[in-house]
């Protein structure tokens, strides 16, 4: 990995780089920033979390002039947190240079957005249609414009914006620079890429693969009716710092964030019929670890960068295979590592198997956790926080009331008494989603399953056991059948 002085930069742009903490370049950045500086067109595809945003913001800030008074450099990107996320770290890397960068989204009132384009951004970072809102307004003007970003192309694509993405590089001077960046790079890219963009150069980072090797990633089978208590096991298990849960739709993701408050965990809803404010507020606290959960639609799947995230938990399995490379991607960024978990019924096993095929990686199978494991977890959690406080509290006033305690019981039956009281017991209140058709896939998988010539696999909760029974008798079939037999 190359170093930021060796590519030419200057020394306003250096300065904030190392003020940002960054040592290297990543090799996105090192590939990128000498072309990108040149004036070329680019299309950069590189795994999620190694440093994009900083691959196109270096050159874009290096090559702008501060006392211009024209919006010089747009970035559209999908999302409004995406679009304040990146705003956020141009405005760092243009600190000492006096770049100034201004996030214009939907949902956010058009008046105040208004008055601060008076205050004469350098560039704007926006979401398609709000931007295109200005256009028509004519309160944002794109003919000074010298570089266009699209961030998280294909995503935009994906969400229908081609033709509002057409309409705003029509209105940009044809001598400009475009660039183009994304972990995924599906066919259609290549579309937006001889249309709008002049001779790109395409730089692939392809290290061990689309997902990032830090990211471990795992699976468990697990019948639809059975997820959430999966769930809540794992949370109880592996006590994640901060977890994302990505859910199939709206509606499944207010279910579960309510299902998580009632047990007991700090979760709160994230996607695309909430109020912006509550989309801001959501985002804050899990960003300042007041919750721990964040369950989210695919809203949050692209470019959102959180430290701190150690586990991403794809409660239903994603319809598309980018979508599974960008969710994992929330955890694994900039070096760190992460795990990913996801759940997949019978039936979606072909799903699972494209996803793989795409990734070029197996995602390991693991089995289903045990309640008696859930209970350890919690039992684990407790004893470490009781041990933190005796290290780093003060206790005094409590010991009059334990030297009484003790004069009448014995201290294991006492501190046994006093775990059960602080202990969160796993699965004390029953949670009941709608639920969801399995996603599927034509010709992968267990195809003789949709004719019938296959039995249905059951999964037996207490013996851990999956067995395939014949729809017709009841009869159990092949595995699991002996441990299975009379239960299921
Ligand atoms: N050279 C560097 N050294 C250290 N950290 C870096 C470097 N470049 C970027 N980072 C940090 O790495 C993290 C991920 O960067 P970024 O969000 O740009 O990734 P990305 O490639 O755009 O990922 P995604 O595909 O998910 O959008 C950020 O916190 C960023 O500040
Ligand atoms: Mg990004």
């Amino acid at each position: 990995m190359a170093s930021f002085t060796d590519l030419g930069l200057s020394e306003t742009i250096i300065r904030s780089i190392v003020n940002m903490g960054f040592e290297e370049t990543t090799p996105i950045q090192e590939m990128t920033i000498p072309i990108a500086l040149q004036g070329r067109d680019l299309i950069g595809q590189a795994q999620t979390g190694t440093g994009k945003t900083a691959a196109y913001g270096i050159p874009l800030i290096e090559r702008f002039a501060e006392q211009s008074e024209q919006i010089q450099g747009i970035v559209l990107a999908p999302t409004r947190e995406l679009a304040v996320q990146v705003a956020e770290e141009l405005n760092k890397i243009g600190q000492f240079k006096g770049i100034h960068s201004l996030p214009i989204y939907g949902g956010q009132n058009i008046d105040w957005q208004i008055r601060a384009l008076r205050k004469r951004p350098h560039i704007i970072v926006a979401t398609p249609g709000r931007l295109m809102d200005h256009m028509r307004r004519r309160t944002i003007r794109l003919n000074e414009i010298k570089i266009v970003v699209l961030d998280e192309a294909d995503e935009m694509l994906n969400m229908g914006f081609l033709e509002d993405i057409e309409t705003i590089l029509k209105e940009i001077p044809e001598i400009r620079q475009t660039l183009l960046f994304s972990a995924t790079m599906p066919k259609q890219i290549q579309n937006i890429a001889q249309r709008f963009m002049k001779e790109p150069e395409f730089i692939q980072i392809k290290a061990t693969g689309v997902t990032v090797s830090d990211i471990e990633q795992h699976y468990i089978e697990v019948p639809e009716k059975l997820k959430f208590d999966v769930l809540t096991r794992l949370l109880d298990i592996q006590s994640p710092e901060l977890s994302i849960v990505f859910a199939r739709t709206k509606r499944r993701v207010d279910e579960l964030s309510e299902g998580l408050n009632k047990r007991g965990y700090s979760a709160e809803g994230i996607h695309g019929d909430l109020t912006q404010s509550k989309r801001d507020s959501v985002l804050r606290q899990f960003k300042d670890g007041t919750i721990d959960v964040l369950v989210a639609t695919d809203v949050a799947a692209r470019g959102l960068d959180i430290s701190g995230v150690t586990h991403v938990f794809n409660f239903d399995i994603p319809q598309d295979t980018e979508s599974y490379v960008h969710r994992v991607g929330r955890t694994g960024r900039a070096g760190k590592t992460g795990l990913a978990i996801t759940f997949v019924t019978p039936r979606e096993m072909g799903m699972l198997r494209l996803i793989e095929s795409v990734i070029k990686r197996r995602v390991l199978r693991k089995p289903i956790p045990t309640i008696v494991e859930a209970v350890q977890g919690q039992q684990r959690l407790t004893m470490n926080e009781i041990l933190r406080v005796i290290a780093e509290e003060d206790i005094e006033k409590y010991k009059g009331l334990a030297e009484e305690l003790l004069a009448e019981n014995d201290s294991v039956t006492l501190l046994s008494a006093a775990l059960k009281v602080i202990t969160k017991e796993p699965e004390n209140v029953e949670v009941r989603l709608t639920e969801t058709a399995p996603i599927r896939v034509k010709g992968m998988g267990n195809p003789r399953g949709r004719q019938g010539g296959v039995p249905k696999k059951n999964y037996n909760q207490r013996t851990d056991t999956w067995s395939r029974r014949r729809s017709h008798d009841g009869r159990i079939g092949t595995a699991g059948a002996s441990r299975g037999k009379g239960l299921v």
